[in-house]
């Protein structure tokens, strides 16, 4: 990992360390992606198994799981994996049940009644990651909020492994989410499918789900076609940005950044310690705890394009994370509490040398759909109300209409709209 002292460098290179790994947006990636999905929309099914028979397994046959499918490799999974699932869905089902939106009816003036309602969206598109390591707790992310919103279709995509199928643990998370439409399809090919339509995949109003560089730019390019889906955020390659002091654990800090750098080879993990001495041991801890890791060639291509930075002051520490706005942010200091008040750009926060990010990957509770790239500036962390769509209603009496018709028609004319006025007007000349 690259090691630096914050004030000694320049804006250029401020700005460089704390950039995504460039990949991630590259022309030549996009422009492949573009090209998988003309495919999709040109061929449909036909070339989203040609890519899936290219980047998955070779012998895909059929892209539908059934329902006995999905049962029958359910079934195949072990009790003790079952019972962790069960854990997991638990606390995630509470949390998520707390978020459920509420209907409101305002009278703004008398006689005018607006509300805002809430409806589940009728499709949602759920896509798990399965290139380099399955992810059945994404399905939990996905499919638990998707289960309380009722959503009449959920239909879950991930990739096949070289069998061509799909994990027992995540048909028993389809399986207990109340999702029986499952398809074997991953990358931008089943973004692609989700958001166009094929022969087998009936279109969705909206894609949900993390995924590598080229399963993020899909999503982005077919949310901006005309008609095109919703998508939930820019969820892509996985990152963590640590705060931590003399009071940390460097074992600790260096197991947190471990497990965000074993995602891939495209994740980026940041220390930021006013401390010497914690940088310094967490590099020992970090040694030798790649020693023991089987991801350690992973771990070790993301460390690469990771730092550590040495800041003058938490203060300072806290102004490089919020100019960084990471996926996961974990505050490892004895007082982390008082330092959130200057710390929100950060798509889930984990507070206290107790709180591994790892928590919140599996069991908190909280959503691990988390906004990358530093998009977790503008964006928010996933939630029940991202399942939903929201719209508004206006009752408005002949009374109701008489008090606001001189904002109206002021308001109108003031724009040049004519007709616009003349619609207030003409019911206030006409009353009976
Ligand atoms: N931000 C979040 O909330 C969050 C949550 C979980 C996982 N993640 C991230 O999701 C990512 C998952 O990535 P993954 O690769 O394991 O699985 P993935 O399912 O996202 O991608 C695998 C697919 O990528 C496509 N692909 C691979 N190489 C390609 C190529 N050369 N050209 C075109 N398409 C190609 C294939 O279709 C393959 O099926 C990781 O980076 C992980 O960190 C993020
Ligand atoms: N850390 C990932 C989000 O960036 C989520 C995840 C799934 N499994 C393990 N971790
Ligand atoms: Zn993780």
């Amino acid at each position: 990992m690259r090691a630096f002292q914050w004030s000694q460098l320049t804006d250029q290179q401020q700005a460089e360390i704390l950039a995504r790994p460039a990949q991630s947006q590259s022309a030549e990636l996009q422009q492949q992606v573009a090209a998988i999905i003309d495919a999709v929309a040109n061929e449909g099914d036909a070339a989203v198994l040609r890519y899936t028979r290219q980047f998955d397994c070779e012998n895909l046959s059929k892209l539908r799981y059934s329902e006995a499918k999905i049962a029958e490799r359910a079934e195949q999974l072990s009790a003790d994996i079952k019972q962790a699932i069960d854990t997991a869905y638990e606390t995630i089902r509470t949390f998520h049940l707390q978020q459920q939106p509420q209907d409101i009816s305002v009278e703004t003036a008398p006689g005018v009644v607006c509300t805002q309602r809430f409806e589940a969206l009728t499709a949602v598109g759920l896509y798990i990651p399965g290139g380099t390591a399955v992810l059945p707790s994404t399905a939990l992310m996905l499919g638990v909020p998707a289960q309380i919103a009722n959503n009449p279709r959920r239909v879950l995509v991930s990739p096949p492994d070289s069998n061509g199928e799909l994990s027992p643990a995540l048909m028993y998370v389809a399986q207990k989410c109340g999702i029986t439409e499952v398809y074997c399809c991953g990358g931008a090919q089943a973004i692609a499918a989700l958001a166009l339509g094929t022969e087998s995949i009936a279109p969705v109003a909206k894609i949900f789900g993390p995924g590598n560089s080229y399963v993020t730019a899909a999503k982005q390019q077919v949310a901006q076609r005309s008609g095109g889906p919703a998508i939930d955020m820019p969820a892509g390659p996985s990152e963590l940005l640590v705060i931590a002091d003399d009071t940390a654990n460097p074992a600790f800090v260096a197991a947190d950044l471990l497990s965000q750098a074993e995602h891939g080879a495209d994740s980026q993990v940041i220390l930021v310690s006013p401390s010497a001495a914690l940088i310094s041991a967490t590099q020992s801890a970090l040694e030798q705890q790649l020693e023991v890791l089987p991801r350690a060639a992973t771990a070790r291509k993301a460390l690469e394009q990771s730092s550590l930075i040495q800041a003058d002051s938490l203060e300072q520490a806290c102004e490089i994370s919020q100019r960084y706005a990471p996926e996961h942010l974990s505050v490892q200091l004895d007082d982390a509490e008082q330092y959130l008040a200057q710390l929100s750009l950060a798509g889930s926060i984990f507070v206290g040398h107790y709180t591994p990010e790892s928590g919140g990957d599996y069991a908190t509770g909280t959503n691990h759909v988390l906004p990358t790239y530093g998009f977790a500036r503008n964006y928010s962390s996933l939630g029940l109300l991202d399942f939903y769509r929201r719209y508004t209603t206006q009752t408005v009496t002949k009374q109701g209409l008489a008090q606001l018709s001189k904002a109206i028609i002021t308001l109108a004319e003031t724009e040049g709209l004519r007709a616009h006025a003349r619609a207030v007007s003409i019911r206030l000349e006409n009353q009976s």
